[in-house]
């Protein structure tokens, strides 16, 4: 809906207007265009693109396109033009000196070494595994011969004495009558034939030379000189002195200042602050030298707040407002605080609603119960919950207040869980302030993930859409969030009304006093949501890749949402740091002529912030492909907010990891990651529904791992680490609170680094299955303690026997265990042949990874109508997200369902279906 201009959100210029990316016309971008495109087109030559797109939105409101304005403003763009910027002494010189110096540094390291011809005795097609220093060295015991004929022929003045002397039949006729030299002549019949055969000779010579230049000709044009560096291209590197490198290369100022750029501006999802940084995304990867870059749009539901659209007010008596809240922070005045970044909720639904003001503790469906139990009427009135809590997928809190009649939900930050009580607030401390407000989604991502309206299929031009009210992802009341400094006026106005509160209740907003519940006697309130709503808003994912050279179609995904609901200093500034900083770690070791066996792609995602749209809708249009070839996707999002290093996915990447964090310390504690690891008692915890691994996990599945290293308190537990989702949450914070000198920020970048580098280029894939087996029986015994005290079948119900998962699981840890024996074989062979992969073995090893991968996609109920029963998008049978809780992972989330539906008939067909498909994805692993 294209707003009139009375509703026009019209910030201080130059910042891109929200209701430009959702207004239908030439002010929104409604596509990636190919004027904006054609640099890269045309050789790309860094530039200063981003920062001009936004000048664009400038020209069209007919400001000049200077490179700064007179507020100070700067276009987000990583091509700065500022001398001091890194990347601008990223001059293509400097790159040369920079490649020549790593070059160096590498010979050091004896990376690049020469052959040294110690080939062993194994068959010249075997392949060279693991330890080597050298390449390969090819014996041709053969050379090239140009064909040869000794034959001389007579010259022209000769021919007559040689006709003349025939009858003499001297063979030895050495000639006194020119240069030519005979040793025998020919009789005359014989010269015409001669001459005819000079004539073959001369065009056999030219035959074999067309035949040999043709072969060459072909053989450069098939590519196999091409493909046969490439198939040889990580076998030049000795492994060790890569892992050595990868963590020498990564560089925490570069990150700092890289933050610095793509803080400057609010990037919400669809608006042209992200699109810049899009532009500068795809530009920065394709000068840290990534392959195959590109830009995929997809055409997505989006919600926009507008500036008078929005309002929390108490009616007075005469119907008119006698308090109104501010809702968004108080302008700061900083460097950060250009452009207002309005609060508001993802995917809430608009609306202008009043009623009775009623408090309800966390807003759970417990919460809410309670108060209906108690006697207190919820019918028609605006509940106030506030975030975190043991529900705290904010989400759920609307659709609970949803469920038990209310009209409208306000969602608020108290102290006790996330401000000053906590400790100190920011911009100085890790705690929301007075006037901090939370933004986020409130699509109900444990039902539908991704573009509510096409749930199941990519949203691309042309194809169907539902309409919201028909979605499951969406909520039907409106909602805002609130800082506590306009929450406490309302908590104060409650006094006297409903009831005191429960225990536990009260929160520590200041000044208070007593909390009361409220009733259907509580003041008013109005709760106006009305917001810009675009069906096919574009938003841009970003991809670039580096091809494998053994098994080019298998791929490794790196992916980092680009995103953010103001500035996005920690979310997800921390984490795209990380990400672009490895992709230009291995942009440079591809420049010097290292590729891997399997191919990485890189992925810039958008919309996250909004229920994972732009990753979900990939995975949708290529969850096919997807389900054959993704060995494993890597996330990064909240990437830094502390110091505890946490990694939560599959148990696959159990091992590898553990090993991976030997090699990083922490120099803060002069530890290791892995010592850090083992005395804080970690583990891999489990995946839930909060970031862009979900689609890959539990849709194509992919076995998934996010990374990050949090402050005290995780996120979705008790309350924030960092000012999440609000204006608070920019560069200066990491700067000076989350990460002063980027220390995390390098470590994880190194922690990713060698994880990628080991997974995409090991020659066995370095999958822990053992660990994925023992996790199996672990989960199998955590549902049992689920189960207790919830089976009751009915008399006329099948008995509810959890025997038969277990028997899969035991299936698992048996195939698992035969599976692996291939492994010592193969280990034991290459060994045999002094490092040398003999020939036939390669083929079996592709094979014995393929299915070491294909094993979780294995684990997905892929039957029409597949997945877990009313939110069947969720396939994968062991992993999915908490029904009621999208924070919180749920081992055996359909089972778990149908056990609290209590349908007994459908959790026993569930049951046998879940245990069917597990001891299946068990007998596929043995080769
Ligand atoms: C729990 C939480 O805050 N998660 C972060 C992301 C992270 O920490 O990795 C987050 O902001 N997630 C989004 C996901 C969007 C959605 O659920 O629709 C969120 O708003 O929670």
């Amino acid at each position: 809906m294209a707003p009139s201009d009375d509703q026009r959100y019209d910030p201080v210029p130059p910042i891109p207007t929200y209701d430009e990316a959702v207004a239908t016309g030439s002010a929104s971008r409604p596509a990636f265009e190919a004027d904006v495109l054609s640099p890269m087109a045309e050789g790309y030559v860094p530039d200063h693109e981003g920062r001009s797109l936004l000048h664009g939105a400038h020209r069209r409101t007919g400001s000049s396109a200077n490179a700064r304005n007179t507020n100070g403003y700067r276009a987000p763009t990583v091509e700065t033009d500022d001398e001091d910027s890194t990347w601008t002494s990223d001059s293509d010189d400097d790159d040369d000196l920079e490649a020549a110096h790593v070059r160096r540094e590498m010979q050091e390291f004896d990376i690049i070494e020469p052959g040294d011809g110690r080939r062993g005795a194994s068959s010249i097609f075997g392949k060279r595994i693991g330890f080597s220093l050298s390449l390969p060295q090819w014996k041709w015991n053969w050379r090239w011969k140009m064909p040869r004929f000794r034959i001389r022929l007579p010259n022209s003045s000769s021919a007559g004495a040689t006709a003349g002397s025939s009858s003499t039949g001297g063979a030895e006729g050495e000639g006194t009558t020119g240069t030519a030299r005979r040793r025998w002549a020919l009789p005359p019949s014989f010269a015409a034939a001669f001459n005819k055969t000079a004539v073959i000779i001369v065009v056999a010579r030219v035959v074999a030379i067309c035949l040999v230049m043709g072969l060459l000709y072909l053989l450069f044009m098939s590519d196999l000189f091409t493909s046969m560096s490439r198939r040889l291209g990580s076998q030049m590197f000795d492994p060790e002195s890569v892992r050595l490198h990868v963590q020498g290369s990564v560089d925490p100022e570069r990150m700092r200042d890289m933050l610095q750029q793509f803080t400057l501006h609010t990037h919400v999802a669809g608006t042209e602050g992200d699109y810049a940084l899009a532009v500068d995304v795809r530009n920065l990867f394709a000068r840290f030298g990534l392959e195959d870059i590109r830009v995929d749009e997809y055409y997505v539901y989006m919600n926009y707040p507008r500036k008078d659209g929005r309002a929390v007010e108490i009616i007075g008596d005469d119907d008119k407002p006698v308090w109104q809240a501010r809702i968004d922070e108080d302008p700061r005045g900083n460097s950060q605080a250009t452009a207002p970044s309005l609060a508001f909720h993802g995917h809430s639904k608009s609306g202008d609603v009043r009623g009775p003001l009623i408090y309800a503790n966390y807003g759970t469906r417990e919460d809410f119960k309670k108060l209906q139990d108690s006697g207190i009427d919820t019918k028609g009135a605006i509940a106030l919950v506030r975030y975190y809590g043991p529900q705290s997928d904010r989400g759920l809190k609307v659709k609970a207040a949803e469920m038990a009649g209310f009209a409208g939900c306000l969602i608020y930050s108290d102290p006790a869980d996330d401000g000053y009580l906590k400790g100190d607030v920011a911009p100085n401390g890790r705690y929301m302030p007075a006037d901090g407000v939370q933004r986020g989604s409130v699509a109900l991502s444990s039902f539908v993930i991704g573009d509510p309206l096409t749930p199941n299929w990519e949203s691309e031009k042309g194809m169907p859409r539902m309409q919201p009210h028909e979605s499951k992802g969406l909520v039907q009341i409106p909602s805002l969030p609130l800082a506590w400094r306009d929450a406490q006026v309302l908590l104060q106005r409650l006094k006297g009304k409903g009831k005191p509160v429960f225990d536990g209740w009260a929160g520590g907003v200041p000044d208070v006093g007593e909390w009361w519940t409220g009733d259907q006697t509580s003041p008013v309130v109005r709760l106006q949501n009305e917001q810009d709503e675009n069906d096919k808003q574009p938003i841009w994912n970003v991809y670039g890749r580096i091809e494998g050279a053994e098994q080019g179609s298998k791929s490794i995904i790196v992916g980092s949402h680009r995103d953010a609901w103001a500035y996005g200093g920690v979310d997800p500034g921390t984490g795209n740091m990380v990400f672009l900083e490895t992709v230009r770690v291995f942009g440079d070791l591809l420049a010097k002529g290292w590729r891997p066996k399997r191919t990485i792609e890189f992925m810039s995602w958008d919309a996250e912030e909004y229920n994972m749209v732009g990753s979900t809708e990939y995975v949708e249009k290529n969850l096919e492909a997807l389900r054959q070839d993704a060995f494993a996707y890597i996330n990064l999002d909240t990437a830094v907010t502390g110091g505890v290093f946490r990694a939560s996915g599959s148990p696959v990447f159990q091992k590898l990891l553990l090993s991976i964090l030997k090699r990083v310390g922490d120099p803060h504690v002069n530890q290791t990651l892995r010592e850090l690891w083992d005395a804080g008692g970690r583990r891999i915890e489990g995946l839930a529904a909060d970031s862009d691994y979900v689609a890959f996990q539990d849709m194509a599945g992919t076995s998934s791992l996010d990374l990050r290293f949090e402050g005290p308190e995780p996120p979705g537990s008790g309350g924030g680490s960092y000012p999440a989702h609000s204006a608070y949450d920019g560069f200066d914070w990491v700067d000076r609170v989350g990460d002063p000198g980027f220390v995390y920020h390098a470590m994880l970048a190194q922690v990713l680094s060698l994880l990628v580098l080991e997974l995409a280029d090991r020659p066995v894939l370095p999958f822990d299955m053992a660990a994925y087996a023992n996790a199996l029986q672990k989960w199998t015994a955590d549902l049992a303690g689920f189960l207790d005290g919830k089976v009751h079948p009915g008399p006329a119900d099948p008995p509810f026997d959890l025997s038969r998962l277990s028997a899969a699981a035991n299936a698992v840890t048996d195939a698992v265990r035969e599976f692996q024996e291939w492994e010592g074989t193969w280990e034991a062979r290459v060994l045999q042949a002094n490092g040398w992969e003999p020939m036939g073995l390669g083929g079996q090893r592709l094979e014995y990874n393929d299915r070491m991968s294909r094993f979780e996609a294995d684990l997905l109920d892929v039957d029409v109508n597949g997945g877990i029963p009313n939110r069947t998008q969720f396939k994968h049978v062991v992993m999915g997200p908490d029904l009621w809780n999208a924070y919180q992972d749920a081992y055996f989330p359909a089972i778990r369902d149908v056990v609290e539906a209590g349908d007994w008939v459908l959790a026993n067909q569930t049951l046998d279906k879940v245990a069917r498909i597990i001891s299946k994805a068990a007998a596929n692993l043995v080769m």
